[in-house]
């Protein structure tokens, strides 16, 4: 484990207030592009990051339990009293796991890597509060009182709506690569050697000028009220960015909320999706697997009888709601362990599926499909990271994946895997996308 600001045996102190504004995102203004990101407009929770105040990185797997781990357990003394309903403050996301090419891209984000942010705006029941995080040691308790002013002084008080015009992209990705993948799957399925495993493809994208970052979240949030957006930044100025409809787990002391999502439609198609053998199949595969994974963690488990609709803008999902009450002492850091990949992402057998992907995926996913969002003391919320993007400058990188069963048609979910990408292209695009 690697800490810049060395978090172990460090005590650190924070300071709040409230900030007469609407809009975490409108901070860009005057502090930038925020370093980190997370909205869920439909449940009202949006925070965004400045600064790394501290920062833990895995530089191996199996660092991973531990990085996660320490996060819920930091040494924190507030000048003011603890805010109940602030996201984080840790914020960050893992590898989706292993892959068979390895892609320089991704180094800057790492196997994992969480920060503790400067300062954190978050919107609270009445409106936005601000907090600013410093090391216990000399001065610090100033650094926090002179950086809460800082940014009091200096917040926009608007909404930020996206300000650019359409950007032209041109986007490149192989069909027939794709299409080829998907048919090995079918085979590794016939074979008997898997039921279900997860393909991903790039689409490569560019446009004449860097992407407006801000502006792209500022569409990801409005155009996907459902999803959460997010946006992790490393230090090279590589972003993670997306609108991901899935949770992974949200922990709150020992309650979990949990959910499969598997089985996908177009939207003028979704009243036939419950109907569909092949989705029952794909999404029963994810469920089955929950249900097991929680029951070491959670004494009560209980799920939805039946899969309902997620209708989201570009595609519907099949979706069972899974709750639980996690044994006394589980921490979230166990439930991601337990829980990550499902097969909604993976595969079944799990280890055979990850094992096909590494061998024939072809694809370094970084932190695509891997669990992202924010850690703290007994609350946890992370998602998986889908309908994304690592974007860079005038480049973007998006990724899209559909599970493959028996009676799989490679077609089909070429064209699903071009509904999902729709999310992060009109994004980017900031138009209607046209697909070539
Ligand atoms: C893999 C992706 O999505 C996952 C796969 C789904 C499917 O195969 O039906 C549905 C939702 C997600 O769990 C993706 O968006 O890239």
């Amino acid at each position: 484990m690697k800490t810049l600001n060395p978090v172990e045996g460090q005590r650190w102190v924070a300071g709040m207030m409230p900030l007469a504004a609407v809009d975490p995102l409108s901070g860009a203004d005057s502090l930038g592009v925020p370093t980190v990101y997370w909205e869920r407009p439909l449940a009202r929770e949006a925070a965004a990051g400045w600064g790394e105040a501290a920062v833990v990185e895995a530089t191996a797997p199996a660092q991973v339990p531990a990085v996660l781990g320490s996060l819920g357990v930091l040494s924190l003394r507030w000048l003011d009293p603890a805010p109940s309903d602030m996201p984080g403050p840790w914020f960050g996301g893992l590898r989706f796991g292993a892959a068979g090419v390895e892609d320089p891209a991704w180094a800057a984000h790492g196997v994992a890597r969480w920060t503790l942010p400067e300062v954190l705006v978050w919107r609270t029941g009445s409106g936005l509060a601000v907090a600013a995080f410093a090391p216990e040691a000399r001065g610090g308790e100033d650094v926090v009182r002179s950086r809460l002013e800082r940014v009091r002084a200096r917040f926009s008080e608007g909404y930020r709506h996206a300000r650019g015009s359409e950007v032209a992209l041109t986007v490149v990705s192989s069909r027939p690569e794709f299409e080829a993948r998907v048919e090995r799957a079918l085979e590794a399925i016939a074979s008997g050697q898997l039921q279900k495993v997860v393909l991903a493809r790039p689409v490569d994208v560019e446009a004449a000028e860097a992407f407006d970052v801000v502006d792209v979240l500022a569409r990801l949030r409005e155009q996907n009220p459902r999803c959460a957006t997010f946006l992790f930044r490393a230090p090279d100025g590589t972003c993670f960015l997306g609108a991901t409809p899935e949770t992974l787990c949200r922990v709150e002391g020992r309650a979990l909320e949990t959910e499969a999502l598997a089985g996908t439609a177009a939207p003028r198609e979704a009243e036939g999706l419950r109907g569909q053998d092949k989705d029952a199949r794909e999404h029963a595969a994810v469920v089955r697997y929950i249900l097991a994974a929680l029951r070491t963690l959670a004494g009560e488990v209980h799920s939805d009888a039946e899969p309902q609709l997620l209708a989201l803008k570009n595609v519907v999902h099949l979706r069972t709601g899974i709750g639980a009450r996690l044994r006394e002492g589980v921490s979230a850091a166990q439930v991601v362990e337990a829980l990550h990949p499902t097969p909604a992402v993976g595969g079944t057998p799990r280890e055979r599926a990850l094992s096909f992907l590494v061998e024939h995926e072809g694809l370094d996913r970084g932190w695509y499909a891997g669990p992202v969002g924010w850690v703290g003391p007994e609350r946890a919320h992370l998602m998986v990271g889908l309908r994304s993007a690592r974007v860079r400058g005038p480049r973007a990188r998006l990724y899209v994946g559909c599970g493959i069963v028996a009676g799989s048609i490679a077609e089909a979910e070429w064209r699903e895997t071009e509904m999902k990408s729709l999310a992060v292209l009109r994004a980017l695009g900031g138009g209607d996308v046209g697909r070539q």
